[in-house]
Parts: C-alpha cells; structure tokens; sequence
C-alpha cells in the first residue's frame, strides 16, 4: 500500500470540488482504505480529498508572493474578495475563456464526500443558503460571515502567469490545467506560445485517464445488451404481428429468414440513409455553436431538420398522389427492421474502428474504459465527423425520428387496409397525432439537443447507433404497428381525457426544457431572469425556481407523462403497446441516476442544497 503524503495537523493548498482553485485546507484524517483524506477548509467546510487534489502550501505561497509584486492588477482582484475563489461567474456573460474554466467539471475526479453538519455551522462561518435572483451580482454558494478572521486566512489561489514556468513541473499537470491559464489582468505578461504549450501537455494528460466508473452495468452488462437488445426488438415486433400478442403467447416461434431478410428493402434504407444525409447538408438554415469542448473549441452544426421533415412531407404526399403504396413499410416491417440494424452495426464498427485513431481529446469521457465491448457499446469517441458531418448529431435527429414519423403514417394506411375502413380509428389518429408533434417540436427546437447528455456527454458508439436507427423507429411506433390488427375503440369523451394528458405533458416537457435551454445559453434573458438560483463553485448557477424548482427533472415528468397518453389509445387488452411508457420510464429513472451522479461532482454542496430544496426528482411527492 503507497504510504501517505500528508500528516494529519498538515496545512496544505486543497483543491475546491469541481473548481481549479486551491485553498489553505488543514489535514484532519486519513482513510488508508479508500486512500482519502479528510481534510478542514477554513470556512469549515470539511472533505475528502484524493491525494492528487492537494498540494503543499509552499509552492503556492512563493509563487504567490513574487507575482503579487508584478502584478497591481492581480493585487486588485484579489482584494475585492479575500478567499472568495477568483473566478468570477460565467453567467454575467459569455466570456469563452470562462466557460471553459466552468467545463472542468468532466475530467476532475474529485472525491466529495461534504460532511453537512460542520459545513452549515461553523463556529467562524455560516452556510448560507444563497438564494439569488439572476440579477444578484455574487455567484458564491459559500458566502462568509466574520470575515476578519477568515480574510486572515483564507486565500483564493490561482497559479499565475509569471510562476506558470516554474510551477509546471512539481504539480499534477492534469490538475492545474485551467489555474495554468493567465487570468485577463495577465494576459499582457503571458506569451501565446507558452500558452499553446502549457494547453497542449495539460490537454493530453487530462484526457489520457481511463473511464473509471463504468456505467449500464459495467462490461459485463454493455457485453449482454449488444444482444439483447436487438433481441428484444424482434420479439416484440414479431409478437405484435401476432393475432393474440398476449403474454401468454411469450415468446413467439422464430420467424422464417424469408420475414427478416429482402435485398430490396435493404436498399431502400440505405437510400433513405443516404437522402437524409443529403438533406442535412444542404446549405439551408441557421448554423450554431455547440457547447464548449474541453479543449475550449466549440462545433459547428446545421440546423435545418425541420426543413428536412417538410421536404420528406412534401416528397410522401406526392409519392402517395402518384399512387406509390406505403402500406409495404407495414407489409415488410420486420425486414425494415432488420435492414436498419445492419446499417447500425455496420456503422458501429466504423465508429469504434475509427476512435482508435482519435486523438485522446475527441475522446468520450465516460467512453474511454479500454474494454473493447465496453467502449463499443458506450462510444469510443464524442463527436465523430466526416468532414462537416456530425454523425451522431444526424443519427440522433434525422433518419431515425423523421422514420418513425413515416413509419407512423405507414401504419395509418395498413390499418385502413386492413381494417376495411375509409378514415384511420380516432385511436391511431391520436397516435400518430401526438408522435408527430413531438417529433416536430424536436426538429423545431433542434438547437436544443446540443446541451443533452447524449451530445456533451456520451460517445458514439453502437448505443446511440442502435438506438438511433433501430429501437427509435421500430420501438416507439409500436402502439401504431399494434393498433393496424388490435383495433380499439376509443370514445371520443376518453380521446378527449388522452388528448388533456398528452397536452399537459407536452407543456411540462416543453417548458422544462425551454427554461433550461434559455437559461444555460442566457441566464439574463427575461425570460427567466426572474427566477430563483443557486449558485454554483462552477460559476453555473442552478434553478430553484419555475419548472426546475417543481421536481429536478420537470422535462423528464413531461416525457412520461406523453408516453402514457402515447399507450393509452391502444385500450387495455394488452400490456405491448404499454411497453414504450414501462421502457420509458426505467430509461429516465436511470438517466436521471446518471445526470444527478454528474451533477453532484460538477455542483458539489450546491447540488446538495438544490437537492434539499427540491426534495423529489420526477414525480412530485413520489419520487
Ligand atoms: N424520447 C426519448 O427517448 C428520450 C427523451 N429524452 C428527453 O431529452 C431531454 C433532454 O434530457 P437529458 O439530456 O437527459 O437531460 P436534461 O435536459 O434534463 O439536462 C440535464 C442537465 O441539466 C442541467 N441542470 C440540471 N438541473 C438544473 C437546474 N436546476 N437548473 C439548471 N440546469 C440544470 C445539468 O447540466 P449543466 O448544469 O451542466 O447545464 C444537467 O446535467 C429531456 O426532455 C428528456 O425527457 C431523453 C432520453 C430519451
Ligand atoms: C435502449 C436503448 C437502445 C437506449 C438508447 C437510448 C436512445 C433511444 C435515446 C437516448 C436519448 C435519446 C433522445 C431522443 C430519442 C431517443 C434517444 C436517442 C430525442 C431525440 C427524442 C426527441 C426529443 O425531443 C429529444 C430531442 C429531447 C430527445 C433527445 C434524447
């Protein structure tokens, strides 16, 4: 076992949690079984801390000292605050260098394990639950009372740019990659090239760590749901085909190779693959900046998906007027199915295949275990491109969703077919009714995507792919694919109840998310500017108020709440069309499992707070 660095009684320079700053912190234990140490900020904040997170207070303090001298400038931020950290909030404005600084968060492994009671009540510092306005000017959560003695002791540490040379070489690089860079006052001692040169080493060794936590179940469980999952889409697919889809029924004989397999629908995917790609590149629309990389870039993407739907709209009603028969997507469904999972292996192998060349910063953060099945199936790498083509920015808005809106529309011609009638059911109406707006409302707001999960966080990989391309089109339409030979008859007054469910969630969804676009894009905005926050060490502010201060996941409420009134059309005489809300909801329960985990290392206490001011996480009074 490594023997440890620091002495209990030691004071030291720790790092704040999910910050690049570094305070005078004393050293009050050691766990030599999960190597922590529990270590007393001097606003009584205690922690623990890994031993790469703390540093010996002499290296600050000389350095500190000899550029305090140079620097009048520096003097002058520093006196505005004493042991206020020195950043000062990103949400005054959009100053890149900042946001880079607030994007921190995904590499740093800091270990916070707040000890609450001592945080609140210090004898020397009182927690204040710090509630703000957007229009407040302070964006700490730590505000300090009795500061004569604190101001004594407490220093607010960034690294300069004067001592950037010769602290270089005794500190964890990946550690004190954003104290590394010159603050504004600086600028004027620190050349570029230093500055390339300082971000080029600490990029590398920043992005060279391995996933450490794995998540779906670690290798093992990504292993088994590469094929389970398409497995389970077959097995419900061929169940709803079945005259009695009963669960008694479960699960159906094995479909003969002729119902999986036909060269030319095969052919017709990829054509449909190869027009949505066309279409997304086409120079039509706004083109906007994605969230800031690690690396301070920021990717440009194109959004023209709504213009792409209308075409596809105007491309199937004019096929139908020349008598084009769509009623062969519902006649060849399984084979549809599994054309589309062979494209989205195909194009998992590519993705996997290339993220070998990748240079460690394109890397996914939570992509990079070194397991081959693991890193498969998460994604290897975060933003894939071919050239101007982002691929999973278009697989997870384009052929998938505008295909499930097609294969809708598919399953409203069938059922007439089938059904003998001259009008699609109310129930099928509803159904795709409801399906398309929701697709259109994520094309209308298809800017929105690029602060999701799916596009800062996790790589592409076959999860995404797969679930693009196959689970999206041929899952979630299922309650239309059932309802062609499972008709039901739905009373208007009970449309009526459906259509009032599916409106609510709708305006929760929709409000949730436009709240959180707006405010992560403009925290002033009038919009929201009203609403109450907590600050953050990041610099991000958090809402407490408004669809956020409701439940911590209002959008995810909406979500499941549409997906019940997606079911409820199809009656009650079968559990499959009530599949997608189930899958839904275990879908959310874990993704918010996985958001919050984020959101407790980026935010620290303050998630902690937000968390004991917004007691429940989707369903109020539930859970
Ligand atoms: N139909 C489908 O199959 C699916 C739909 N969805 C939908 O996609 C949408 C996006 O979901 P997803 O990407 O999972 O996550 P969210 O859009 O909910 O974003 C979560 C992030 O929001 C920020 N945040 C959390 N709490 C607050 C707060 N109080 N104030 C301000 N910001 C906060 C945090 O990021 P930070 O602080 O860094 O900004 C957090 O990481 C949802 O509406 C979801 O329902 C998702 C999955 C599948
Ligand atoms: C079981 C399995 C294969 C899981 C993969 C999950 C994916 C199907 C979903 C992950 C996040 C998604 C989002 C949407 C579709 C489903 C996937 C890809 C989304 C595009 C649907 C439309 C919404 O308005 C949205 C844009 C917010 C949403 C983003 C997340």
């Amino acid at each position: 076992m490594p023997s440890r660095k620091y002495d209990i009684g030691d004071t030291v320079m720790g790092r704040w949690p999910g910050s690049s700053l570094y305070y005078e912190v004393k050293v009050k234990a050691f766990n030599p079984s999960t190597q922590l140490y529990t270590v007393k900020y001097v606003d009584g904040t205690e922690l623990e801390l890994k031993e790469a997170d703390i540093k010996r207070s002499q290296l600050f303090k000389s350095k500190r000292e000899g550029s305090r001298s140079k620097s009048p400038s520096r003097r002058r931020s520093r006196s505005r605050s004493p042991g206020r950290p020195v950043r000062r909030s990103t949400s005054r404005g959009r100053d890149p260098k900042k946001e880079k600084e607030s994007k921190i968060y995904d590499v740093l492994e800091v270990k916070l394990s707040p000890l609450p009671k001592s945080v609140i009540n210090n004898a020397n510092v009182q927690y204040e639950k710090k509630i703000s306005t957007n229009n407040e000017v302070s964006s700490e959560v730590f505000h300090k009372v009795e500061v004569g003695q604190y101001e004594e002791k407490q220093k607010a540490v960034t690294i300069t740019a004067q001592n950037k040379v010769e602290a270089l070489p005794e500190i964890d690089r990946a550690d004190v990659r954003y104290n590394l860079r010159p603050r504004k006052e600086d600028n004027d001692k620190v050349s570029e090239s230093f500055e390339r040169n300082v971000e080029e080493v600490t990029m590398k060794s920043v992005r060279k760590s391995k996933t450490a936590e794995l998540e779906f179940g670690g290798r093992i469980g990504a292993f088994i749901m590469i094929f389970v999952l398409p497995v389970i889409v077959f097995l419900l697919l061929v169940t709803c085909a079945k005259k009695d889809p009963s669960i008694y029924n479960f699960p159906p004989s094995l479909p003969a190779f002729s119902t999986l397999w036909d060269s030319q629908v095969f052919g017709i995917v990829g054509l449909w693959l190869l027009f949505q790609v066309f279409l997304h590149l086409l120079p039509v629309g706004k083109v906007v900046d994605g969230l800031p990389l690690e690396s301070g870039k920021k990717l440009k993407y194109r959004t023209n998906g709504f213009y792409a739907i209308l075409v596809c709209a105007v491309m199937v009603g004019a096929a139908v007027f020349y008598g084009i028969d769509f009623t062969y997507v519902h006649d060849h469904f399984l084979q549809f199915a599994s054309s589309a999972f062979i494209f989205s292996v195909l194009l998992s192998l590519y993705l996997y295949i290339r993220s070998r060349w990748a240079s460690k910063d394109e890397l996914a953060p939570n992509g990079n275990s070194g397991n081959l099945f693991y890193d498969f199936f998460i994604g290897h790498e975060l933003n894939p491109r071919v050239k101007s083509l982002d691929l999973k920015y278009f697989c997870e808005l384009r052929p998938g969703l505008i295909g499930w809106v097609l294969i809708n529309f598919s399953m409203a011609l069938a059922e007439m077919k089938e059904q003998n009638i001259e009008y699609p059911s109310l129930a099928m109406i509803l159904v795709n009714a409801f399906q398309l707006i929701y697709v259109l409302d994520a094309l209308w707001n298809e800017e929105a995507i690029l602060t999701t999960m799916d596009i800062v966080h996790d790589g592409f990989g076959y999860m995404l792919a797969f679930g693009d391309l196959v689970w999206v089109p041929f899952v979630y339409s299922l309650q239309a694919y059932y309802l062609v030979n499972h008709p039901n008859q739905l009373s208007w007054p009970f449309g009526a109840v459906i259509i009032i469910l599916n409106g609510t969630g709708y305006l929760v969804f929709r409000k949730a998310n436009s709240q959180k676009n707006v405010f992560r894009r403009n925290p002033h905005d009038p919009r929201v500017a009203h609403l109450k926050t907590i600050s953050t060490a990041t610099g991000k502010s958090l809402l407490v108020s408004g669809m956020w201060g409701f439940v911590r996941h209002p959008n995810y409420l909406g979500d499941i709440i549409m997906a019940l009134a997606w079911s409820l059309p199809c009656g009650f005489s079968h559990i499959l069309p009530y599949f997608y809300v189930l899958y839904f909801t275990c879908l959310l329960v874990h993704r918010e499992a996985r958001d919050e985990h984020q959101c407790r290392k980026k935010y620290g206490s303050a998630w902690d707070e937000y968390c004991r001011q917004v007691r429940y996480r989707i369903i109020p009074g539930i859970y």
